[in-house]
Parts: structure tokens; C-alpha cells; sequence
């Protein structure tokens, strides 16, 4: 278990570059699956999730070329479809939440997909329905093994239909896209995730030679074409990273330009980072974070508690809440923050609460946070990081506070964050890192 020892209470100063975007990577990979010809993507992050993806689509035949430190080309021109039934490949593609995605590409072109119980994040029940229940309406066929928690779906033949999907799920819409796209006939996705990165896969596909209409929207339709080519492709900054990044200058009271952020992409994050006083300057596409002594939260017009909801996309994202929740401990105000879409992802506050934060968890899903406006900085603490975002907020709790803190298994934070310690430190923090 990896650990990181950081010594709190320094100042950042300079320019961070966004990684790639984690959650668009995990399904432009899968999506190389539906060619035989070349796909080139860029700006692909060195991130443990997305190796561990690399790697499976290696194992199942994929000819993998770096071209430079973030380009790849990928080919899918000898598939071994036989490898899903093998055990190496029952325990590597049960090691990340991405891997689920390679089902539609597997399906639209072998005419079959497995997967084992995906991994990622352990933050409350993550079922997979969307998916199968899409599937189905395609005309595959689902079969479950719930001994071996091993998941099959078969179709000779994918046919166009109209579907009402059940709930907006990110990696279910990208699955059924994938595997719609070279179907027989139209079909039209009804309350579709419509997020920036379903919005790039969905680009991508086309510049492959599919046709799917109403990207941005939660309607899409899709006329099914016989075979789809190669494409280049580059992916988004990482909006999770950069709002992660925005509330790290906050907390720390530290002047951070982050460049080339793709603005229009980032939604509601900039305004809701705003909401909690954080000042955010645009210049040109790069966000400029100026050194802030305090900020206050901006209650409601009506005067009541600002509350800070996710929501599926053009919501917040609920991969940025718990950045929230940490940087609102040394905000001037109270914040409630209601986690609606996960039920596991609160329980991290035990730890800020011990470094001396004033959170009240109310229940699995809402913690109100009553702001110190730095009248009392937190205090370093040995901890360890449950998720990946909760992994990011203690790090920056950690960063902002008094004195030493441990935080092992950052294998966690690795998973979606590219050398972060590096990063970091190039600007003036001081992490540790302890194999
Ligand atoms: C690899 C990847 O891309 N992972 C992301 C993806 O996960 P993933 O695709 O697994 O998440 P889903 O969108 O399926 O669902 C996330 C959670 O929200 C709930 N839900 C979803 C839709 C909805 O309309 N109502 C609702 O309550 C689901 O029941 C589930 O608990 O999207 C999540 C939601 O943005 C992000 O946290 C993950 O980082
Ligand atoms: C929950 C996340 O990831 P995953 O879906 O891969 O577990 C995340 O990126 O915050």
C-alpha cells in the first residue's frame, strides 16, 4: 500500500496542466474495439485506471504503438474474443469500472461481450442495468452468473429501436451508443447521458463513419452503418482534475493559472466553486485561481444555507462534491452538501472531522460543513483514502493543514491523477512519496 507524507501549510504558486480526462479515455479506448482500422488518440493520461485498460485491450488482441508521452494508435485488426473466457481476463477487467464499456464495441462487431463485476470506486451500489436493460432492447441476449459474478450478453444480429433509459447512466449511454452504432436500423436513446466526454465519444464515432444526431442532448439518434473506420481523436482536460485543482488553491491560499481548460466544457463548475467565494478569473481558455485570504459562501437570494446538490450532466458532477465539501471547512459560511447519486461517498468526513473540521454528517447522503474561515487551520492526521475524489480532498486537506500528515493507499488517487505528487511539488508543495 502506497502512502504519501505531506508536510502542510505551504503555498503554490505557478501553472498546472490538465491531464487528459480520465472518464473520456476509459471509453474512446473501448471504443477502438468496433475498427479493424487504425484510431489514433491523444492526449491520453498516464493514469493507473487507464493502463490497466491499455493493457486489457493488449490481451485481447489490440495492436498498441505510443507515438509520444500522451499519443497512442490503436488497432483492432485480430481480436482474440476467445481470451474473455479466460481467467487472467476475469481478474483484470474486474479491477476497474472502465472495462465494463468494452461490452458494446465486443457486441456491435464479435456479436458477443463478457465482463466480470466491474471494479472502481467502492461509494454505494453502482448496478449495472442501464447497460443489459439496453442491450436487451437491441435484441441481445443477458445472461448473469451470480456465483461467479461474471455478466454475458449474445446477439446474432443488433436491431434499431427506440429506448427510455431507465436512469441517465454515463457508461451505460456510451455502451448502448457503441453498440448501436452498427445495428440494423435507427435507434433512438431517450434520457441519455449527455456530458462533455459522451459528447467527444460521440464525435469521435462519427469521424469513424457512424451517424448519430443530438450529441449534447438526452435524445440521440442513431442510423446504424455497416462498418466503422479509423479516426484521430483528442481527448478533453480533465474537468474533474481541474476543478480538484481550483479547490486546492483555495484551500491553500495559493495563486494557480491552470491552463487550457476547455471552457465551454467545464458546465456548472466554475459557478459553483463561485458560489463558495472562490474568485476564478477566465484569461483566454486558462483559469487563473488568485491567492485568496478568505472566501465567503454566497447564500441563497432568499438568504438560506447554500446547498450544493450533484446531478447527471448539466448538473454537478458528483465527482467533484467531496473537493466541495473539503473546501468548504475554512469557507466563511455553512454549506449543505447533499451527495444524491452515490450513498458511500460522505463517510470520508470522519477524517477531516478528527483533522478539526466542523462537518455535521447528517445522513449517508448530506453533510452540512460550517466554514473556519482559516480561524483554525486543520491539523495533519495519519489517514486513509477510500476513493479517488475523497483520496484528493484529504490530500488537500492535508496540504492546507498545520503540521505532518500520512494518507496511505494512494493507489486510490493514482487511479485517476497523473503524477500528482510531481505536479505538485514542482510548485511548491511538499509530498512524500512511500512504496
Ligand atoms: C468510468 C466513469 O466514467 N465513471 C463515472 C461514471 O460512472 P458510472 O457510469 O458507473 O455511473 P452512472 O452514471 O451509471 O451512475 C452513477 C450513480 O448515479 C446514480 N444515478 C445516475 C443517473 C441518474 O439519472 N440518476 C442517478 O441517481 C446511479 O444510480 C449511480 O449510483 O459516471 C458517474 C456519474 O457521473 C461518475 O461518478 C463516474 O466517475
Ligand atoms: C467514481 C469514479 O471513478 P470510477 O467510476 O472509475 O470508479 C471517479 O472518477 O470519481
Amino acid at each position: 500500500m502506497g502512502t504519501f507524507e505531506i508536510e502542510g501549510g505551504k503555498r503554490l504558486k505557478g501553472e498546472l496542466i490538465p491531464q487528459g480526462a480520465k472518464n473520456e479515455a476509459l471509453q474512446v479506448l473501448c471504443a477502438v474495439l468496433l475498427t479493424p482500422e487504425k484510431v489514433i488518440i491523444r492526449k491520453v493520461p498516464n493514469i493507473v485506471d487507464v493502463n490497466k485498460l491499455i493493457d486489457l485491450l493488449q490481451d485481447l488482441g489490440v495492436k498498441v504503438e505510443k507515438l509520444g508521452p500522451e499519443d497512442y494508435s490503436f488497432q483492432a485488426d485480430d481480436i482474440d474474443i476467445e481470451y474473455l473466457n479466460s481467467q487472467t481476463f476475469k481478474k483484470k477487467g474486474a479491477s476497474l469500472r472502465g472495462s465494463v464499456m468494452i461490452l458494446g464495441p465486443l457486441l456491435a462487431r464479435f456479436g458477443k461481450g463478457y465482463i466480470p463485476k466491474p471494479g472502481g470506486d467502492k461509494i454505494g451500489r453502482r448496478r449495472l442495468d442501464t447497460h443489459f436493460l439496453g442491450f436487451e432492447k437491441l435484441g441481445a441476449e443477458f445472461v448473469y452468473n451470480e456465483k461467479s459474478k461474471f455478466y454475458k450478453v449474445n446477439a446474432k444480429n443488433l436491431q434499431g429501436t427506440y429506448m427510455l433509459l431507465d436512469e441517465a447512466s454515463v457508461t451505460g449511454t456510451a455502451n448502448i451508443i457503441m453498440a448501436a452504432v452498427m445495428a440494423n436500423g435507427e435507434t433512438e436513446i431517450y434520457n441519455a447521458a449527455c456530458e462533455p466526454y459522451i459528447q467527444q465519444l460521440c464525435k469521435m464515432l462519427n469521424k469513424m463513419g457512424a451517424k448519430i444526431q443530438g450529441v449534447g442532448s438526452n435524445l440521440l439518434k442513431i442510423t446504424g452503418v455497416k462498418n466503422l473506420g479509423g479516426c484521430e481523436h483528442k481527448i478533453l482536460p480533465d474537468m474533474i482534475e481541474i476543478g480538484s485543482f481550483i479547490g486546492l488553491a483555495a484551500m491553500t491560499q495559493s495563486e494557480i493559472t491552470i491552463k487550457d481548460v476547455s471552457y465551454p466544457d467545464l458546465g456548472r463548475i466554475p459557478s459553483v466553486f463561485r458560489s463558495l467565494g472562490i474568485k476564478i478569473e477566465l484569461r483566454g481558455d486558462d483559469l487563473f485561481i488568485p491567492a485568496q485570504k478568505s472566501y465567503e459562501v454566497q447564500p441563497f437570494i432568499d438568504g438560506s444555507i447554500l446547498t450544493i446538490a450533484d446531478a447527471p450532466w448539466p448538473g454537478f458532477t458528483p465527482d467533484l462534491l467531496s473537493i466541495i465539501l473539503v473546501v468548504a471547512t475554512q469557507a466563511k459560511g455553512s454549506v449543505l452538501v447533499h451527495q444524491k447519486m452515490f450513498e458511500s461517498r460522505l463517510f470520508f468526513v470522519d477524517k477531516l472531522i478528527d483533522m478539526g473540521a466542523q462537518i455535521i454528517l447528517c445522513d449517508p447522503h448530506r453533510a452540512t460543513v460550517i466554514g473556519m474561515d482559516r480561524k483554525t487551520p486543520l491539523r495533519g492526521i495519519q489517514m486513509t483514502s477510500p476513493d479517488i475524489r475523497a483520496g484528493v480532498s484529504l490530500l488537500i486537506a492535508a496540504m492546507s493543514a498545520k503540521g505532518k500528515s500520512t494518507i496511505h493507499n494512494i493507489e486510490q488517487i493514482d487511479r485517476g491523477y497523473q503524477n500528482i505528487d510531481e505536479r505538485l511539488n514542482a510548485l511548491g508543495a511538499s509530498i512524500k512519496r512511500i512504496n
